[in-house]
């Protein structure tokens, strides 16, 4: 059993946290290895939702070694690992947090206009966020025509939908075979089904505990960060939500059964090299500015790393002791991301006669179009040209059986961490619009006229890749 998992209570006004597991990169100091004393169940802390990006920070302190997790952040989920058939009474939710893609190719433009608007994907300076929506329509109609052709070219949408649900179909029947009966809910942030209507449907089936499990493994500001806040955003404004017990799982690179299920994906992929022992292990993340890392705390860049080490340790434990490289694909716009960059990379790889590479992406665990267009053709493309003779991709995990069996025991660890609500209320903010009609206008024309001179001077978004 790997308590590797990190999950948050979501409760009303209050954020109370209760972190199962946050280590540093030897396995030997994993923080949740500690005696088995119920002290480490963290209470109610009584943080507000606000405190959000100061505990992803404490996953990065963790991370860098310097501190293992704080006794108000860390659960020991022992009662999950004694009592594995453990049976819950209440009505069980599942929520799973994905990105979501357009079904059709009519829906590129408004699904890009979702995410550009997204504050947590084009973060704006408080001063400028009335530019948000304006600047989102605009990048988004620029960014379109070549989306477009990218979702044309797997077969005209994306497949996380389907894929998403099948997850979900598999995750119930992995809970039911664990004696958890739970409905398992899809809540796409930029596309159907989004999170209100997920969060609509838990509300109908009187839902009575909900675990949050983004599909990410890593956390970022930008994926599970940006769900999460929407959820809290509806949560908060709802009297019987706000009172539903919740535990959100932040990450979950570090559980064993997703390290083994990447491992027996690459060990399998290695076989059909002719020489498997020469093949380079090209790990390609998304990426993300990074700013986000060096300005707003995202550990994302931290996670990535410290998961490429705990596949790399297994796959080494198995004997196998290839070269390994990590990269980070789909830059978009002008500012720097995180380096090094896949494409670039790729070119040096193949001038330094690497001739066999393995590529593995790593921040997602469905086909979309970055594994089905990006690394599948323009990669590929690129990494041939380069000098790079075979070639081969590692799938993404989808329902793969182990990884999925993980992730129920990962929810019914979170379970018993389900936080009881508060009885408080909040007002929630009116909106600009609501507040007023006439300035909210104003701001919108005044907004689309400077987003127009913004993309005026940074083309780069209508002209990268994603
Ligand atoms: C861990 C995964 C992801 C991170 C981090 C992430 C950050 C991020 N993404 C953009 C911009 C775009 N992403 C797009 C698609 C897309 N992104 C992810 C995952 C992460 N994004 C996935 C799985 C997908 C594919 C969805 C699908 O339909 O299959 C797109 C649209 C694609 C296009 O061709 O235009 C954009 C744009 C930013 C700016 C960002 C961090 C700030
Ligand atoms: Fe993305």
């Amino acid at each position: 059993m790997d308590a590797s998992m990190s999950s948050h209570a979501l409760s009303g006004l209050n954020f109370s946290k209760s972190n199962t597991a946050d280590f540093t990169r030897d396995r030997s100091l994993h923080a949740c290895e500690l005696p088995r004393q119920s002290s480490w169940r963290s209470g109610t802390t009584g943080r507000t939702f606000q405190n959000l990006k100061l505990d992803t920070s404490a996953h990065n302190r963790n991370l860098a070694g310097k501190t293992f997790c704080s006794a108000e952040a860390c659960i020991h989920p022992l009662s999950a690992i004694e009592s594995p058939s453990h049976i819950e009474e209440d009505k069980v939710g599942v929520l799973l947090l994905n990105l979501g893609g357009p079904d059709t190719l009519n829906d590129v433009q408004p699904f890009l206009y979702n995410l550009f608007a997204d504050p947590d994907i084009i973060r704006l300076p408080r001063l400028f966020r009335f530019l948000q929506r304006p600047l989102a329509r605009l990048i988004s109609t620029l960014r379109a025509p070549k989306s477009k052709e990218g979702y044309a070219s797997i077969g005209g949408g994306s497949p996380l939908r389907k894929i998403t649900d099948e997850q979900a179909d598999a995750l119930k029947m992995a809970l039911e075979a664990k004696k958890v009966a739970a409905n398992v809910y899809v809540a796409m942030r930029y596309w159907h089904p989004f999170t209100e209507e997920a969060v609509q449907q838990i509300k109908r089936d009187k839902i009575k505990k909900l675990v949050v499990l983004p599909l990410y493994p890593q956390y970022s500001i930008s994926t599970t960060g940006s769900s999460v806040r929407v959820l809290q955003d509806l949560f908060r404004e709802d009297k019987v939500l706000s009172r539903l017990p919740v535990a959100i799982i932040q990450s979950w690179y570090r559980r064993g059964g997703y390290v083994n299920s990447m491992a027996d994906l690459i060990e399998k992929e290695l076989q059909r090299f002719g020489s498997p022992d020469e093949v380079m292990i090209f790990f390609s993340a998304h990426g993300v500015p990074v700013s986000y890392v060096t300005d707003a705390g995202d550990p994302y860049k931290d996670q990535m790393e410290d998961c490429i080490y705990l596949i790399m340790q297994e796959l080494k434990a198995r004997g196998i002791n290839n070269d390994h490289k990590l990269a980070y694909q789909s830059r978009v716009g002008p500012v720097q991301w995180l380096k090094p960059y896949t494409d670039e990379v790729l070119v040096e790889l193949g001038k330094n006669g690497v001739k066999s590479l393995l590529a593995v992406p790593v921040s997602f665990v469905s086909e979309h179009i970055e594994t089905l267009e990006e690394i599948d053709m323009e990669y590929k493309e690129l990494a041939l040209e380069s000098g790079v003779e075979n070639w081969g991709r590692v799938p993404a995990l989808g329902c793969t059986s182990t990884f999925i069996t993980d992730l129920a025991d990962a929810v019914i660890e979170a379970l018993p961490s389900a936080a009881a609500m508060t009885t408080d209320t909040t007002v929630s903010e009116p909106s600009s619009f609501k507040q007023n009609p006439v300035g909210f206008a104003i701001k919108m024309l005044l907004g689309s006229f400077l987003a127009f001179i913004a993309l005026l001077v940074f083309p780069a978004f209508k002209n990268q890749n994603v």
